[in-house]
């Protein structure tokens, strides 16, 4: 079955697991796909973001589904997402744009502008003076209010609160809380008032605890949308929707168990209490950190008196998450003989000119030798949109599967791509 952009909408596998684990994955399969794609290479199985899709919605089956597009902003996604029904939020003009070049209809398309350059502003508008009337920006700060107004917006309008509650799997991803989002709660009454005064098309109203949320983050997020549910019900415009953000965590170490989603609708939906309005979600990481694998070629094996060092081709570049939060990714050896060969303390180290630059540290693993494939779990999300071009490597390829199908969805860089913006200095 497939919808009308002919995008594939039957998913046939009949199990939904809630997790898939490093191991599910088929080590032949992976081994093949880095040896015909070349390393480094994410792999992102799009049916399995459909089965976290399907999953969520069932979960929130009275909420509207809007996927944070920047935990992977690859066309598939956008597009497989959208075909299951969710609406795209957008951080930047970007992934505005990707968006609607992915055949997203505006009014399926949300930016939300944090302290938002002039050109997003500038390309964000053009797109909805042009024809996508139906986006709809969310202000996080009065002026931006000013300088939409400059532009001649007077569109759809959602308001970012700050609700002064955070959460997430990292301080850095606790966004709640932190005066940069949103407009203070106290101040987000008299915002609405304004901004409808102003003639915007005032529709509703946002805030996001964080990133990576968990059981024990439940009640800083009930906290948040009590408040939300307070201030839908003291809004002084009519509102269409409380958007209460994403952050919906995953399980990244193989013995933590999944986040009970069940649990988490329930809290919400109580938590809310009655609104005339439509509840909407914000999910990035759930739907697609556990499609998503990155593989890498082992090309150095030391013993150190610190212990065994493995080096491969994958690096902070490609995988920032390990050095920025110190979080975990589990690893595998996929080699043909790896179940036969010992596991070892292992630290799995890549081939960028920095000491953060560490997978993980005496990890047991198989036993790795030159020339093995690891496959790295969990790295669907916030991996490629995080890789960099540091040390002027190339960003590495994404094949998107489907059952047996499979395509490039992003090609290599090349160091051509790398240099290509130099310019001549001519005085020099
Ligand atoms: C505004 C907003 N919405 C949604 C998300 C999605 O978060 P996650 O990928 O943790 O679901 C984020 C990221 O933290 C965010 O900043
Ligand atoms: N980049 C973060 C999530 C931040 C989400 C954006 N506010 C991570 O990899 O966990």
């Amino acid at each position: 079955m497939s919808n009308d952009d002919g995008i594939e909408t039957d998913c046939t596998m009949p199990e939904n697991p809630e997790i898939r684990r490093l191991a599910d994955w088929d080590d032949e399969r992976l081994r093949r796909l880095v040896s015909e794609y070349a390393s480094p290479l994410y792999v992102l199985d799009l049916h399995r973001v459909r089965e976290n899709y399907r999953r969520l919605a069932a979960a929130f089956p009275d909420a509207d589904v809007h996927y944070a597009a920047k935990a992977n902003t690859a066309r598939p996604v956008l597009r497989t997402v959208h075909s299951e029904g969710a609406g795209i939020e957008c951080a930047s003009a970007g992934e505005t744009v990707r968006a609607l070049d992915a055949g997203v209809p505006s009014e399926r398309v949300q930016y939300t502008a944090v302290n938002p350059p002039t050109e997003d502003l500038d390309i964000v508008v053009g797109r909805w003076a042009e024809g996508d009337s139906d986006l709809t920006i969310t202000i996080g700060a009065m002026d931006t209010l000013d300088r939409l107004e400059d532009r001649g917006y007077d569109g759809r309008l959602c308001v970012r609160v700050n609700p002064g509650v955070g959460a997430g799997h990292h301080e850095k991803v606790a966004t709640g809380a932190d005066a940069k989002f949103g407009v203070p709660y106290a101040r987000a009454g008299e915002a609405l008032a304004e901004a409808d005064d102003r003639g915007f098309d005032v529709v509703g109203i946002h805030a996001h605890a964080g990133s990576g949320i968990s059981g024990e983050d439940l009640d800083s997020h009930r906290e948040l949308v009590s408040r939300m549910g307070d201030l839908a019900r003291s809004a002084p415009v009519d509102l269409e929707f409380v958007d209460v953000g994403g952050g919906f965590g995953v399980p990244y170490r193989e013995d933590e168990d999944p986040l009970d989603l069940d649990a988490v609708a329930e809290a919400t939906r109580e938590a809310l209490g009655e609104v005339d309005a439509t509840l909407v979600v914000e999910p990035g990481r759930y739907l697609v950190a556990d499609a998503g694998v990155l593989l890498t070629d082992v090309n150095t094996v030391k013993e150190t008196p610190d212990g065994r060092v493995i080096g491969v081709d994958a690096g902070m570049t490609t995988l920032l998450r390990p050095a920025m939060y110190d979080a975990y990714h589990p690893i595998r050896n996929v080699a043909p003989d790896a179940g036969d060969r010992p596991a070892l303390a292992q630290t799995v180290t890549g081939p960028i000119c920095e000491s953060a630059d560490v997978f993980c540290t005496d990890r047991s693993i198989a036993e790795c030798r030159r020339g093995d494939a690891l496959a790295i779990g969990n790295a669907g999300a916030y991996g490629y949109e995080m890789a960099s071009q540091y040390n002027s490597r190339p960003r590495p390829a994404t094949v998107v599967l489907s059952g047996e199908e499979e395509a490039v969805a992003r090609r290599r860089e090349t160091i051509a791509d790398v240099t290509r913006l130099e310019r001549e200095v001519e005085w020099l």
